[in-house]
């Protein structure tokens, strides 16, 4: 693995109106790996998300990217440094074909990065077709497709396997694997653990805003009172 740390929190803790949602986070994603974060709902998962990506501001603690603190940066500016995430449910703008929502979010990369990114997806089939008439399995790809014209060096992915079936969530498995193999990190919520062991490097636990576990898959989950938990 490349030891390079892209991103690094340290001691994030979130309050909101005196209720603690992250305390004392830390964690770390290097280029190269896929990190898995699971935990139950209301754990803290997406906010955590949201701090790193600059829609919340951390009560305590740092965010870095490549060792430069972006712990105050607007979210617009995280992004343009290769930090890229996806939202749960969002894939583009329904009313936008396919097609134009990549070339609106290429901005100045495109329209070569969209046929690159079109190829790796396998967007063909819905390339013309408006957003909204797309199964979810497609606005899945097209939120992911969205987040991978933006060129990013990391990639957050926030539960995309939520409401697929099992067929879908393959498929969408496959297609994270492909952005992976071109050099993109990726750091996905997922409730999924299944898919979710089989895909990372490393799993990271968190319950009720803390960090409780982060290993590799087998490890994390091979403890008894996490293995309780997640493999029922
Ligand atoms: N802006 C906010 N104001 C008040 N409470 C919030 C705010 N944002 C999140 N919360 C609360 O913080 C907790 C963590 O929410 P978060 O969405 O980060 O959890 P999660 O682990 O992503 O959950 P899920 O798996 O259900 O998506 C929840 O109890 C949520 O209601």
């Amino acid at each position: 693995m490349n030891t390079t740390a892209l991103l690094d929190l340290r001691g994030i803790s979130v309050t909101v109106g005196g209720v603690h949602i992250l305390t004392d986070v830390d964690l770390r994603v290097h280029a190269d790996e896929v990190v898995g974060v699971i935990g139950p709902n209301g754990a803290g998962k997406t906010t955590l998300f949201n701090t790193v990506t600059g829609f919340v501001r951390p009560t305590a603690g740092e965010v870095a990217w490549l060792g430069e603190p972006i712990t105050r940066l607007p979210a617009h500016r995280i992004a343009r440094k290769g930090l890229v995430r996806t939202f749960q449910n969002v894939g583009g703008f329904a009313d936008l074909t396919v097609e134009r929502n990549l070339l609106l979010a290429a901005g100045r990369h495109a329209p070569d990065v969209v046929r690159e990114v079109r190829d790796l997806l396998e967007l063909h089939p819905c390339w013309e077709m408006r957003v909204g008439d797309c199964s979810l399995a497609t606005r899945k790809l097209v939120g992911i497709a969205v987040a991978v014209v933006r060129r990013p060096r990391l990639l957050l992915l926030d539960e995309p396997l939520a409401g697929l079936d099992s067929t879908d969530r393959d498929h969408v498995v496959q297609m994270i694997r492909k952005v992976h193999s071109e050099g993109v990190a990726i750091c996905l919520i997922e409730h999924d653990i299944a898919r979710t062991r089989q895909l990372v490097d490393r799993l990271v636990v968190l319950d009720t805003g803390r960090k409780v576990a982060d290993g590799e898959p087998d490890e994390v989950l091979g403890r008894p009172e996490l293995a309780e938990t997640y493999l029922a």
